[in-house]
């Protein structure tokens, strides 16, 4: 293939970043290094990104976390990579519902996904965990359920005031999450999936989501179903992770049990999240499970491998599977070489772990080429 035909195929993608707050902009700025590296070193696609400055310091200024006429100019790009929004300023819920839950919700970005894993060259807190036992994939609902907005406040800061928080389930909103779930359990090794739910206190909302997932099941005889009160299911996650592979929950479930299994699996430091619209009808947003973290903000020591794995989920979705996993070959070799930052038990910053991530990619994909690594290395 002559340069030029190498040239003419490279795919272009066009990337929004929106970096916001915290820790955020310094994680961003480390995975747009990377995948930058990444896209030279393999030649297959190249990225352009859009900076946007959305978060909370623009809000302060200005009274809006996405101006007029923001949402829609985001759907011309091919992807979302997102940082953490929070601000000690700011209420948390006003930051959260005027950013990340404004993007999510509208895009119908459903499908929620966090895997977890003990990465190479780190170690779970737990004593009975060796390598490969906790290797999960959590799905979120992301658009309803306890985070549906419903709700209010009457008779405020009276004795007597009253606040609602209505959770909401649609019977079209579980079975479009479970059927996702589904597929994904498939398509792992160990087809087996647990329907995390807490249908015996909330007797309505998930006892459709029990129906729904029963019916779904159906569907799918080679994926082995079970089914755990949320409760339990912290237990197990702690004491039998090996028993464990998909698990699907609701919004705010799958939300405490996520940050659970990444202490599990080492750190909140390392957790990827991908927010899928699977209709691919609006751009997919992509973000370390983390937050802002203002304890560490502006210290340079927050552990990037998040945004790395999230940069890793985010290419595989636009269909660059060999990239995916090259970059995820790359992130644990230099984990497993020790440098790595405090959160994971190690003293380098965030510029080290980043520097040594581009020089991996270099060093090991460019040899090898297109992302395919051998598992020897
Ligand atoms: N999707 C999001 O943008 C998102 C997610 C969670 C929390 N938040 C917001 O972030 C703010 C802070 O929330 P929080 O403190 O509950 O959660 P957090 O995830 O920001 O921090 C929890 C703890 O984990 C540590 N931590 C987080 N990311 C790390 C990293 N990459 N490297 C090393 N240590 C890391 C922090 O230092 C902190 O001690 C709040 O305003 C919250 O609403 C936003
Ligand atoms: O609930 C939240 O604050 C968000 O869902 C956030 O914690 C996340 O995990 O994205
Ligand atoms: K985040
Ligand atoms: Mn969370």
């Amino acid at each position: 293939m002559s340069p030029s035909t190498i040239h003419s195929v490279r795919k272009i993608y066009k990337i929004a970043s929106i970096p916001a707050d915290g820790i955020g902009p310094e994680v961003i700025r480390a995975g747009i290094q990377v995948l930058n590296k990444l896209a030279s070193v393999l030649g297959e696609f190249e990225f352009h990104f859009n900076d946007f400055e959305w978060g909370s310091k623009v809000y302060k200024k200005t009274g809006q976390y996405i101006p007029e006429g923001g949402l829609d100019s985001l759907r011309d790009y091919n992807a979302i990579l997102f940082g953490a929004v929070g601000d000690p300023d700011v209420p948390d819920h006003i930051s959260l519902w005027s950013l990340r839950l404004a993007i999510c919700q509208p895009f119908q970005q459903y499908a929620n996904l966090r895997p977890t894993r003990v990465l190479r060259g780190t170690s779970s807190p737990l004593r009975n965990c060796p390598p490969g036992s906790l290797d999960w994939l959590i799905v979120r609902e992301n658009t309803e359920g306890e985070y549906a907005g419903q709700g209010g406040r009457t008779h405020i800061g009276t004795p007597w005031e009253v606040a609602t928080e209505v959770a909401i389930f649609s019977r079209h909103g579980i079975e479009r999450l479970m059927r996702f779930a589904f597929a994904c359990a498939q398509k792992r090794h160990r087809r087996k999936i647990t329907v995390v739910t807490k249908s015996n206190a909330q007797r309505n909302g998930l006892v459709l989501w029990d129906e729904v997932a029963a019916a779904v099941a159906r569907d799918f005889p080679d994926v082995e179903m079970d089914k755990m009160l949320v409760d339990a299911m912290t237990v197990r996650m702690t004491l039998h992770p090996e028993t464990i592979d998909t698990m699907v929950a609701t919004n705010l479930h799958a939300d405490i049990l996520s940050d659970l299994a990444a202490a599990l699996a080492g750190s909140i430091g390392v957790a990827p999240t991908s927010n899928l619209d699977p209709s691919r009808q609006y751009p997919s947003m992509f973000e370390p499970i983390h937050g802002s973290a203002g304890d560490i903000a502006g210290k340079g020591i927050a552990n990037p491998i998040a945004t790395f794995w999230t940069a890793a989920e985010m290419i595989r979705w636009l269909g660059h599977e060999g990239a995916a996993d090259g970059l995820m070959h790359c992130v644990e070799n230099v984990c497993e070489r020790g440098i790595k930052t405090r959160d994971l038990g190690g003293s380098a910053n965030t510029k080290e772990v980043t520097e040594a991530v581009c020089n991996e990619v270099e060093s090991v994909l460019g040899q090898t080429g297109k992302g395919r690594v051998d598992s020897s290395q």
